[in-house]
């Protein structure tokens, strides 16, 4: 079943830059989907529709069979985004308030909050930072918030912009371990990276953009040969001829 569904997508800025050019995809419920392309080839363009932050001009985008147009609240609840920067998801004073903020808005009630703000630090091994503020934590550990903020509002697609950046090498153990076990938990993944050496042998399929079109899409080890084309470094087990093995070994 799609559970993201994806037509004719186009995304003119107002200066005139068009930075998605009739994008089609579908992602399948569960699948683990990565976006690779150059600077500037349209990935958090397409990734900030799949979170409702931008509407579609023309096309469609449509999350579990809600249309980003018609119920961009709704859409956004399902599809959880993971921002680049980590600070600017930062709204609460502790990282309990951090994380109660999504469920808050839903407006349930306190008792439901507290179970599903304690589920979602446990998911990602913060249950002890309850009680820190948020601008104290590393950055990894500060990923690792964004991710229980949007686990607790229970998104079934969680979206990656770049989860990577910035992070030293335990920061980046530390985000990829709990991204392969959300996958392994049911969750849909999408994400971008510059990095495909560190997390390509985990995903089910590979996307590659340029200047706002999808030139490849299909299973890691079939698009990524020759992708230096497209600004892309091909992991260094695929340019020795071998199957991609997981960074983390
Ligand atoms: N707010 C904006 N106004 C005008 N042009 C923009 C805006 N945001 C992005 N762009 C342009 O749209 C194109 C796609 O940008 P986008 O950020 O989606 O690319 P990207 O693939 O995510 O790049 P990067 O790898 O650098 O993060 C680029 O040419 C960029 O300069």
């Amino acid at each position: 079943m799609n559970i993201i569904e994806i037509k004719n997508l186009y995304h003119r800025f107002s200066d005139g830059n068009q930075a998605l050019d009739n994008i089609s995809l579908n992602v399948d419920k569960g699948e683990f989907v990565i976006i690779a392309g150059a600077n500037g080839s349209g990935k958090t363009t397409l990734l900030r529709h799949l979170n409702a932050l931008i509407l579609p001009q023309k096309g469609i985008v449509s999350i579990a069979g809600i249309s980003t147009a018609k119920d961009p609240v709704r859409a956004r609840q399902i599809a959880g985004m993971v921002f680049q920067d980590a600070d600017s998801q930062i709204v609460g004073e502790t990282v309990y308030d951090d994380v109660a903020f999504g469920p808050e808005n839903l407006k349930l009630d306190r008792s439901k909050i507290r179970k599903r703000v304690s589920d979602a630090l446990k998911a990602v091994n913060l249950t002890e930072f309850a009680d820190k503020q948020p601008f104290m934590l590393s950055g990894g550990e500060k990923r690792r918030v964004a991710i229980a903020g949007i686990l607790a509002m229970k998104s079934k697609i969680l979206i990656f912009d770049e989860p990577f950046s910035n992070l030293d090498y335990p920061g980046v153990k530390q985000v990829l371990r709990h991204i392969i076990l959300l996958h392994k938990s049911g969750h849909t993944i999408i994400l971008t990276t510059h990095d495909l050496e560190k997390v390509l042998a985990h995903a089910d399929r590979l996307v590659i953009m340029k200047s706002g079109k999808i030139v490849r899409n299909g299973a890691p080890e079939s698009v990524i040969k020759g992708v230096d084309i497209f600004g892309i470094r091909e992991p260094y087990a695929s340019r020795q001829g071998m199957s991609l093995t997981s960074w983390l070994e």
